[in-house]
């Protein structure tokens, strides 16, 4: 015997529109408002999906609630307002993410049953509604697209539950695909190395060292089985082959440590750190894992980061743009989605 499901009773099977690809980039997420308030609504949800913290038991439900929750969205307020889009009144995570879905709508343009689209896993705007605003347009196939170039269950797998989480009450539902992680595809390792090479002309001076700063996670998930930490090795391993042998050395590192479990190691600030006590001048550190700036590279690594650099002899610090909606970056999503569309379009 079945439960009843309580499907909804619209969009109609059949409608008066053309049938439509959807095309939908996703990524994280991030609070609509940088105060106390707007912190905590999103902290909230992400902090209480089980991809990201795996044991979401009565003593977590606790130190969330009772500790996290009141502490941390007043602290955190204060560094997304350091980095505010003051003119969009937004945080520059949806800035960039829907300038990428704009330029990759123009590149599309040419197949004008096509629709492309950008949602957060967390906060907004909401895949619930994107997803159904697609298929109102009459799109009867989506290509789901995580903005994520390395596999984790924390980031690529919970965008995957939440797309048929939203389908499960659809009766006429939506065909889905979902691009794959793309860590040491060509497209995106050349884009990385131009966004290098390009960023490094533009600075006076020659770093000693380049920091590939990934974000990190819980060293327990990776021991389970999560591939990430051996797609940022490869990620790291083919943009040190592209770079070449003349490149400053590029030395891998895991970011944005959060509670007091161990992390992926080698943590980016205690290396930056010793890399200043050692006697490294010069640094520029570039962010592979991130398809665009946001609170964790433009705080974390620009400002806090830069500042343990100074403070420990070193004197030059550049924090290199993620691939964000550069031309480069742009040509890779456009590669990335163009090969995933095959046969749909
Ligand atoms: C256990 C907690 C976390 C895991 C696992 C995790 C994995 C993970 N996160 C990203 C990308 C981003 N994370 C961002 C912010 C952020 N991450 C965590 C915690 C975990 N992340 C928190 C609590 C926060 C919020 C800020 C804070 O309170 O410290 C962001 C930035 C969002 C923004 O608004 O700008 C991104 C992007 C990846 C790729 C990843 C898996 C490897
Ligand atoms: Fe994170
Ligand atoms: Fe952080």
């Amino acid at each position: 015997m079945t439960d009843a499901i309580a499907l909804e009773k619209t969009p109609p099977a059949v409608t008066t529109q053309p049938e439509r690809v959807g095309v939908l980039l996703v990524n994280l997420g991030t609070p609509d408002t940088a105060d106390a308030k707007g912190v905590r609504v999103y902290l909230k949800e992400f902090l209480s999906d089980a991809r990201v913290i795996e044991n979401q038991g009565l003593l977590w439900k606790l130190v969330l609630n009772g500790i996290i929750l009141n502490t941390r969205p007043r602290k955190k307020a204060k560094d997304y307002l350091k980095i505010w889009n003051t003119e969009k009144n937004e945080s520059p995570l949806k800035t960039i993410t829907r300038a990428q879905s704009d330029k990759l709508a123009a590149a599309l343009g040419s197949h004008d049953h096509v629709v492309v689209d950008w949602a957060m896993r967390y906060g907004n705007p909401s895949m619930h509604d994107r997803i159904h605003a697609m298929a109102k347009q009459g799109c009867d196939r989506i290509l789901v697209v995580p903005l994520y170039p390395q596999y984790s269950a924390a980031t690529s797998a919970t965008v995957c539950d939440q797309a048929f989480r939203v389908l499960a009450d659809m009766r006429a539902q939506p065909t889905l695909r979902v691009t794959p992680p793309y860590y040491v595809d060509a497209p995106y390792i050349d884009a990385l190395a131009v966004s290098i090479e390009k960023h490094l002309a533009t600075l006076d001076f020659v770093p000693e060292m380049i920091v590939a700063s990934f974000h990190g996670m819980p060293q327990k998930y990776i021991d389970k089985g999560d591939p990430y930490q051996s797609q940022c090795v490869a990620t790291t391993e083919a943009l040190r082959a592209r770079l070449g042998p003349d490149a400053p050395k590029l030395l891998l590192t895991f970011q944005s440590r959060f509670g007091f479990d161990e992390w992926l190691q080698p943590y980016t600030d205690k290396t930056i750190e010793q890399l200043g006590k050692d006697g490294v001048k010069r640094l520029a550190v570039v962010m592979p894992g991130f398809s665009a700036d946001c609170l964790e590279t433009l705080e974390e690594i620009a400002q806090e980061n830069c500042e343990i650099f100074r403070h420990n002899g070193g004197e030059k610090f550049s924090a290199i743009p993620c691939l964000n909606d550069s031309d480069e970056g742009m040509d890779m999503i456009r590669q990335l989605v163009l090969r995933e569309l095959q046969g749909w379009i």
